[in-house]
């Protein structure tokens, strides 16, 4: 299988806090990798190192076979990245800042099917300032696939969602994986992460402490479930504590 995106030795720090240290991580084409930890762990400054909007300290990054910080432009045409908020004029509609935004790209995809696969279509022509959180949060996972991504970034893609609506989006993205998206996505849910990802990496203050598909994280634990080997393996510091 081809790789869709290449890390290798990936280190970022802010003055003494090392946010990433030597990330390896290889993802092909199709796969949905998820990066996992506790807030703080580095996955934010992991994923803005792979899409070029932060620079790294030492290590490379190769996604779509270009440099990030080189190839902005072209990678962008290819990639989508779900943000959690968005700037967009006060007033603006759902339609409105969806068609704004397909304007952008060469290659913009029907931004009215995917209303409708995301559950928006009865609000088009509502403000988005006035959708609910969970409303909000799927009008931004449909933004992120308007370029027609090869690649889709998604952060937190299910916070603040219902529960019903968490799995109408998961059913939506399995769709979408088989076409081929690769997907990199960060979360906290593990039933999320079960349900969607083929690998996993666990970082623990800016290192990876686990790399591998859930089935080899949950056989390498003491535990059977995937939430209770995640606890685990990022509350060591907490066993440590208390056997001093
Ligand atoms: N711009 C910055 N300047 C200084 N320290 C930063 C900066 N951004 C992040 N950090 C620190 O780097 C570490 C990793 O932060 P990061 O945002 O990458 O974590 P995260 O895993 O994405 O967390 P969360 O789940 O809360 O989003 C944290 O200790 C954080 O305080």
């Amino acid at each position: 299988m081809k790789t869709a995106i290449e890390v290798k030795k990936l280190c970022k720090s802010y003055s003494n806090i090392k946010a990433a240290q030597n990330i390896d991580i290889s993802i092909c084409f199709g796969e949905v990798f998820g990066l996992l930890g506790a807030n703080g762990a580095g996955k934010s400054t992991t994923v803005e190192c792979i899409l070029g909007t932060k620079k790294q300290d030492s290590g490379t990054v190769s996604i779509l076979g270009m440099n990030p910080q080189q190839e902005r432009k072209r990678l962008f045409e290819k990639v989508g990245v779900q943000f959690q908020e968005a700037n967009y004029q006060d007033k603006i509609r759902v339609a409105e800042l969806c068609k704004v935004t397909a304007s952008l790209y060469r290659n913009a995809a029907d931004y009215i099917g995917l209303l409708e696969q995301f559950g928006l279509s009865d609000k088009l022509k509502s403000p988005v300032s006035e959708l609910s959180g969970g409303q909000k949060q799927r009008l931004f996972i449909v933004l992120s696939l308007i370029p027609n991504p090869e690649i889709v970034f998604l952060d937190e893609l299910t916070t603040g969602l219902d529960a019903r609506a968490r799995r109408d989006v998961w059913r939506s993205l399995l769709d979408l994986k088989q076409k081929g998206l690769t997907i990199l996505l960060t979360s906290h849910f593990m039933d999320e992460v079960e349900v969607l990802c083929d690998k996993i990496m666990i970082l623990k203050k800016g290192e990876a402490i686990f790399y591998g598909t859930i089935q080899d994280a949950v056989a390498a634990s003491p535990y059977e479930k995937l939430e209770e080997a995640y606890l685990w393996y990022t509350d060591e510091e907490e066993k440590e504590y208390e056997s001093i």
